[in-house]
């Protein structure tokens, strides 16, 4: 049998695996909350401080050091359930994880375990092609981050193989929240999308709800993906592997991918699928095994001793029910019937990620169908010439905004904004300034266009002549003829009315 270099029979193409096994999921999410300071003390909390310069004596699990749990925490973590349709406990507690490893100075984590501070909600997930998949979520809790570690010298890719190893406290106390799925069936060959447009909702969500920066490429969102098969859709579920810390919305994908690659490989020559972490390899989208995975006995939860129960009181759930902000889903089918898109043109909009920019564009004077037309067409296209997000090139809604209104208002043409916007996008300034630098602006002095009009008609007289004997058909030249004597900036339907008066 060939295998791979991860010790794996060879894989099964992906819609060969997907015809003869079910996949399932289950997707726990973490993700880093923007509190100023840690879960259970003061420490500060900020992205890229130097090493071990945010620690206390409780983050760094220094003995005698008691915890305090973060109320702003608490807040944020009621605020996902809530929008994560849960129900909110009237009391939880917080429980000890106990493990041994050097990220985790009191050797063990404070989690919660049987009574997470949310439970019981789902999330409706829109694919790109408008389906929705409903996904249910078993709980949301919440725990603290684990320091970091970095293994040096040795060889390379061999944790243990290191010649030495770093730790940096300062994530240690971190506060995260937890959102675990129930597993999720019915996903079919679409596994892999759900998987990741589940992760990207909620990225969405923890931005309007402004519980995090959530940002992926600095592992505030990170995913563990279970996955396992099962023959057909009526059995029971399979033996499921957990690919830990996958940190993109394409990742997310590719793990799902390749694990029901590998696993119906295992399966199809009549073996079991190992219960075990692994880890996602970036470079080949590939999975390699971590750890066989402890049984939650193997972790000798207990509640936590130093911290009393959290009991958040229905006033203030409802309070924070109340001012929660509108959002992601509920604002597309908003912005969809205010802007009067069709389905297919909101979708488009949405998958290119260009709702924020043009509702901005709105907001600066444009109407949707303009602001659509904007950053649908030329910017879109300019966006991916140069390899880049819409929201990346060198242009503001506002700027847009503006340009639109200069066409709306006669001063440019259409052929002319695009000018004007190479002139934008190539930093000189706002568009007014780049008509004013440019000298674009239409003419619209009736002067100069007389001028123009008259060599036209004097350099073509046989053409004046049909136009006379009633033949309007030949006048277009003339038109033409003076646009380009004016480089294009004149108003063609003034130029039309002019030339006709002018022949009389
Ligand atoms: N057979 C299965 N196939 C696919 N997914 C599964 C299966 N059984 C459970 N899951 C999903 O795997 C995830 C398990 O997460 P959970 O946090 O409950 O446990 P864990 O991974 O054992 O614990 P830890 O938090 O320590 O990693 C859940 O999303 C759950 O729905
Ligand atoms: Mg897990
Ligand atoms: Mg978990």
């Amino acid at each position: 049998m060939t295998t791979t270099t991860h010790g794996t029979p060879a894989l099964v193409a992906y819609d060969d695996a997907v015809r003869r096994y079910d996949p399932v999921i289950g997707i726990e999410v973490h993700v880093e909350l923007g509190t100023r300071t840690k879960m259970f003390c003061a420490a500060e909390q900020s992205f890229g401080a130097e090493p071990n310069t945010q620690t206390t004596p409780v983050s760094l699990g220094l003995p005698g050091a008691l915890p305090v749990v973060n109320g702003t925490a608490v807040e944020y973590a009621i605020r996902i359930g809530l929008a994560l349709n849960c129900q909110i406990a009237e009391t939880c507690r917080f429980a000890r994880k106990n493990y041994f490893y050097p990220d985790v100075p009191k050797n063990f984590q404070t989690s919660q375990y049987d009574e997470p501070i949310a439970f019981e909600g789902f999330l409706d997930v829109e694919l790109e092609d408008g389906t929705v998949h409903r996904v249910e979520i078993e709980r949301a809790h919440m725990e603290e981050d684990a320091g970091k570690n970095t293994h040096v010298g040795g060889s390379a890719g061999r944790i243990h193989g290191a010649e030495y190893s770093l730790v940096d406290y300062n994530r240690a106390g971190v506060p995260l929240v937890e959102i675990v799925t129930k597993p999720i069936t019915g996903a079919g060959e679409r596994a892999p999308e759900v998987a990741r447009a589940y992760v990207q909702a909620l990225r969405d969500i923890f931005r309007v709800l402004d519980v995090s920066e959530a940002r992926m490429e600095r592992g505030n969102v990170r995913a563990d993906v279970n996955l396992s098969l099962r023959p057909t859709p009526e059995s029971p579920l399979g033996t499921r592997t957990e690919t830990k810390n996958v940190n993109s919305f394409r990742s997310v994908e590719r793990a799902v991918r390749y694990e029901v690659s590998r696993q119906a490989a295992i399966l199809d020559a009549g073996g079991t699928v190992i219960q075990e972490t692994r880890h996602f390899h970036e470079e080949d989208g590939s999975t390699s095994p971590g750890r066989v995975k402890s049984d939650a006995e193997d972790y000798r939860y207990f509640p936590e001793p130093d911290l009393v129960p959290v009991a958040p009181s229905r006033e203030w759930v409802e309070e924070i029910r109340a001012t929660l902000p509108e959002l992601p889903q509920a604002r597309r089918r908003r912005l969809h019937d205010e802007w009067g898109f069709a389905d297919a043109e909101m979708r488009d909009v949405v998958n290119a990620g260009a709702l924020d920019l043009i509702e901005a564009t709105v907001a600066a004077g444009a109407t949707p169908a303009a602001a659509r037309k904007w950053w649908m067409g030329e910017l879109a296209r300019r966006a991916k010439q140069d390899e880049v997000e819409l929201a990346d090139l060198a242009i503001t809604p506002a700027q847009i905004g503006e340009l639109q209104q200069l066409v709306d208002s006669g001063r440019i043409n259409d052929k002319i904004a695009r000018q004007v916007l190479d002139g934008v996008l190539a930093g000189e300034g706002d568009p007014e300034a780049v008509v004013a630098a440019r000298g674009l602006e239409v003419v619209s002095d009736d002067g100069p266009l007389l001028e123009a009009i008259d060599a036209a008609l004097a350099a073509q007289p046989d053409i004046v002549e049909k136009v006379r004997g009633g033949n309007q058909g030949p006048v277009g030249a003339i038109i033409g003829a003076v646009m380009k004597a004016t480089r294009g900036q004149a108003d063609a339907k003034r130029v039309r009315e002019l030339v006709l008066e002018r022949i009389g």
